[in-house]
């Protein structure tokens, strides 16, 4: 009787210690750990929610990992049952996965949270299904489509922004109002012009001016200059709610500890069920435009061109055309959402640092004025022809400048069993390229260059920053080089050089972000054209944090402006 009670405590004891060993994290061999993490089922889990749920910026609290642990490389365990996920901080190797490393791919750590929006570019690995939708968007990005449509879209967006927030600054009478909603709308509306153009009767910041011109004064109060004016939204078409809400799903899902979970629970709700059929419907009717407009030869918008290149595809390979199809409605749907989120974020970004920033804003509003000196003579702005070409080198790094301070972390995921800096890569790792640590915002960590990939070492090792400039600081100068202009007087002129240093706003190689052009243009319009309107006063300490939330996005939670109209 003893003896068969020992027996069954000693094999309860040794199964409870056999799952507790199946259940604590396996680090990788040789690439540096946090050690107390190694004895919790959880790993650094809890860790990370604890500060997470404070500060909700997972980067941040990646790149603390970094300093702690003081290496290039290092690994976390954040996700319990699974691998454990690995930091990279040196940004040579980080472009060398991203540009050239066949063994890495589109990781699901974001993208596996876009999944229940539908099957797009964004969300899928490099295979034949994402080659496909890349052709279908092929003429998107082109100079063409770009110059005479999409960029002059943008620019129509942030003429309405500029009426919007004329009108506000004026009942504003000096205080600090909310950007976010009104830099969200200014993306939007650019991008349903860049997807639909005219053929899409809605757009956010028209109901919007509508509602704040016809407001009666007397309704605003006008309270504590610490704290800001509120002013009335107007409600939205419901699909442009629907792409909002989409992307909320996305954050929500990423934010997840348990993001499984968290997408299939969203897809079970009747708000998501509605999301999806309104836009299904949506798309659907624009094909049907587009599809009328490349039958009469008009291809004009981000559709048009899309149907265009199928109609085209589908002969070539002598089989029946896929617009109709789920695959090709959910790539439309997807473009919007992958540029909505972002761009604006990027917006709200810029505007603080112009606040923040009076000299930067002052020295940007009198180059932009010497540049444009016949719009100030026809006391007019600057159009986007001119805007657009030849680019203004300070515009350029400001905007530059904005995307550094406040950037993203970009993941892969390993297809195969690979290395990376000398140590032994399992297939299935995800690997965060850390681009708000060491080499990006202080200097960057020392690296065995003996231990770098052979495409590493075989490549140009890119710039690094001047580590006697403060990296933590928004200082646009940085991006500028001194280039000669006339060989025979010496004479040289400050260009804009967007390799001066590491930068992975966008991501990089084959996977990097698609839409880039067309944020650039809209980021520089949206920059150029409200520097030449207002002055953005600085904001009360009390509504100018730096907080953000990690997502799509590194999105600042407080973005607030004060207009002065000049
Ligand atoms: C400031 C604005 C933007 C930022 C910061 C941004 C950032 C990014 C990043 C970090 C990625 C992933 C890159 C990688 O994994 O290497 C990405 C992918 C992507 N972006 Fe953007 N993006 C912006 C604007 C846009 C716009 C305006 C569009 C649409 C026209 C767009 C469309 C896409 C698409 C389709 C992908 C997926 C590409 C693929 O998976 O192959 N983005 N973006």
């Amino acid at each position: 009787m003893v003896y068969s009670l020992v027996f069954i405590t000693t094999l309860m004891a040794t199964i409870l210690y056999a799952f507790y060993l199946w259940l604590i994290p396996k680090p990788i061999p040789g690439i540096p750990y946090n050690r107390d993490s190694t004895h919790r089922p959880l790993g650094d889990a809890l860790d990370m929610l604890r500060e997470v749920s404070i500060t909700s910026e997972f980067n941040l609290w990646c790149a603390k990992q970094v300093d702690k642990l003081n290496s290039p490389i290092c690994q976390v365990f954040v996700n319990p049952f699974s691998k454990p996920w690995v930091l990279l901080a040196d940004f040579a190797e980080s472009q060398d996965i991203m540009l050239r490393r066949k063994e890495f791919d589109r990781s699901k750590f974001i993208s596996g949270g876009m999944a229940p929006l539908g099957h797009f570019q964004s969300t899928l690995p490099t295979d034949d299904t994402w080659r496909e939708a890349r052709l279908w968007t092929q003429d998107l990005m082109t100079p063409t489509f770009l110059n005479n449509f999409a960029g002059p879209a943008a620019y129509s967006s942030v003429g309405e922004l500029i009426r919007l927030w004329k009108t506000k600054a004026r009942l504003a009478q000096g205080r600090s109002f909310s950007a976010a909603t009104d830099l969200n709308n200014v993306s939007t509306d650019t991008m349903l012009q860049f997807t639909f153009g005219d053929h899409f009767p809605h757009a956010s910041q028209r109901e919007q001016i509508d509602r704040i011109s016809s407001l009666d004064p007397a309704t605003l109060s006008i309270g504590d200059e610490n704290r800001a004016i509120e002013f009335p939204e107007a409600p939205v078409d419901t699909y442009i709610t629907a792409t909002h809400e989409g992307t909320d799903y996305v954050e929500k899902a990423v934010n997840s500890w348990i993001s499984e979970l968290t997408m299939w629970w969203v897809t079970k709700t009747p708000r998501y069920k509605r999301v999806m059929a309104t836009k299904n419907r949506v798309i659907r009717e624009q094909i049907e435009i587009s599809l009328r407009n490349v039958r009469r030869g008009a291809v004009r918008t981000g559709v048009d061109h899309m149907v265009s290149r199928e109609i085209a595809l589908a002969e070539k390979h002598g089989r029946s055309p896929k617009y109709g199809g789920q695959k090709f409605r959910d790539e439309v749907f997807g473009l919007t959402l992958a540029g909505l989120h972002t761009t604006s974020a990027a917006l709200g970004w810029i505007v603080k640092f112009l606040a923040e920033n009076q000299d930067v804003q002052s020295r940007l509003r009198s180059e932009l004025r010497s540049a444009y000196g016949k719009a100030v003579e026809e006391r007019r702005e600057p159009k986007f022809e001119e805007l657009n070409h030849p680019r203004h080198p300070y515009l350029e790094a400001v905007v530059e400048e904005a995307l550094r301070c406040h950037s993203t972390t970009v993941t892969r995921e390993a297809v195969t069993d690979t290395e990376l800096l000398g140590h032994h890569i399992p297939k299935g790792t995800v690997v965060f390229c850390v681009s708000n640590g060491p080499g990006f915002y202080k200097p960057a960590l020392p690296v065995n260059d003996s231990k770098r990939s052979p495409t590493s070492k075989a490549a140009a090792k890119p710039k690094a920053w001047d580590e006697s400039r403060d990296l933590s600081a928004f200082y646009p100068d940085r991006w500028l080089v001194q280039k000669s202009s006339n060989e025979k007087t010496g004479e040289t002129r400050l260009e804009f050089d967007g390799n001066s240093g590491p930068q992975l706003i966008f991501g990089a190689g084959p996977r990097g972000c698609f839409g880039r052009r067309l944020a650039y243009i809209e980021m520089r319009i949206l920059t150029a054209l409200t520097v030449w309107n207002f002055q953005f006063l600085q904001t009360p300490k009390e509504l100018s944090s730096h907080a953000a939330t990690d997502g799509i996005s590194h999105r600042a939670t407080q973005c607030y402006v004060r207009l002065e109209e000049m």
